[in-house]
């Protein structure tokens, strides 16, 4: 593979975390030719001027995906149906349409029949991020070595899945393809529900704080202090998430809830021997990764943030 443009023309539709870490990736690699993006707030596109965030931000979508070879749709869950409809008019045939939402499933049914023939949807999905949003969270090397999942559905075009693994890879992601059911779930397990466990574990301090005033806070050891990043994310994001990965969240959740039980009874009848074998099995998956050489610390955001 050369190391020119993968799509001469990329359009991102929505100027958030990710479609700015998209464009400064694509811009430190040559990946693109050209990139047009499109907001729907006038204040996040004059922010992306301002930024020198894509070459042209456009005030109609239908400019901004007109000559598009490759169409990314970077909005909450929630939107991405609507937005589908609004562009399939002005879509380019042969253009490659893809998405990164979270969540996989209801994107693809919602997304999918809005969709002319003459074009590829592709959907996909970057596991990395951060809990900041907006157009100036970006950054180039949000995608170095995470995975991105692209959900190919049966009938698509080889090539065209081929050509968007390119692109991902020349962002620097690792690529794998999985199929819609079998995402939801595993994201349910590492992503969905430990972000629904920091909401909860945050919401709870918040009230004792009522109680004990700041103390939640000034003492919070590194762990809480964990959760409160992670219960900082952008609310609609995951709204969005959780409604639209209804089954697989309350199925891992409620699995979640009986070993909650089972641990507030062992410590209530005093069962050391159950909780001191809980933990040793959990430690083991840590070490069990770390041992198979993957590295899954998160990056050191702040620094990467100012290389931009
Ligand atoms: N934040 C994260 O850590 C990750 C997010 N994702 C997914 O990526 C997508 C985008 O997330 P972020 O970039 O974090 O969000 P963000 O909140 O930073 O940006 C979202 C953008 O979409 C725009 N938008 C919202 N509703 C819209 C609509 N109806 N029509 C047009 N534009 C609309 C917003 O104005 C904003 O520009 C979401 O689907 C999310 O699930 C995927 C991986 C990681
Ligand atoms: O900031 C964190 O800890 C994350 O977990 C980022 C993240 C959020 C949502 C995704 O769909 C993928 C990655």
């Amino acid at each position: 593979m050369s190391d020119g443009p993968v799509y001469e023309r990329v359009a991102l539709i929505g100027l958030g975390l990710i479609a700015s870490s998209m464009f400064w990736a694509m811009k430190r690699g040559g990946v693109a030719g050209h990139v047009s993006g499109y907001a729907r707030s006038e204040a996040t596109r004059d922010t992306a001027r301002r930024i020198g965030l894509c070459h042209t931000v456009c005030d109609s979508i239908a400019e901004a995906v007109a000559d598009a070879d490759l169409v990314v749709l970077a909005v909450p869950v929630g939107a991405m149906g609507a937005v589908a409809a609004e562009i399939a008019p002005h879509l380019k045939p042969g253009a490659t349409v893809t998405d990164v939402g979270s969540v996989k499933r209801t994107v693809i049914t919602e997304v999918g029949p809005h969709l002319p023939e003459t074009v590829h949807f592709i959907a996909g999905h970057p596991l990395a991020g951060t809990e900041h949003s907006g157009p100036e969270s970006g950054f180039s090397t949000l995608f170095d070595n995470r995975f991105t999942l692209l959900v190919p559905v049966e009938g698509t075009d080889p090539e065209a899945v081929a050509r968007l693994r390119t692109f991902w890879e020349r962002l620097g992601a690792r690529v794998e393809e999985m199929d819609a059911e079998h995402h939801d779930l595993v994201l349910a397990v590492t992503s969905h529900t430990p972000h629904l466990i920091a909401y909860t574990m945050v919401g709870v301090a918040d009230d004792l704080r009522r109680v004990t005033d700041s103390e939640v806070i000034k003492y919070s050891a590194a762990g809480f202090r964990d959760f409160t990043r992670i219960a900082a994310s952008d609310p609609t994001m995951w709204r969005d998430v959780f409604l639209n990965n209804k089954e697989a969240t309350l199925e891992i959740l409620g699995r979640f809830t009986e070993e909650l039980f089972a641990l507030q009874r062992a410590i209530r009848t005093g069962d050391g021997d159950m909780l001191f074998d809980y933990f040793t099995r959990t430690r083991a998956i840590r070490r069990g990764i770390l041992e198979a050489g993957q590295d899954i610390d998160a990056p050191d955001f702040g620094r990467a943030k100012v290389e931009r």
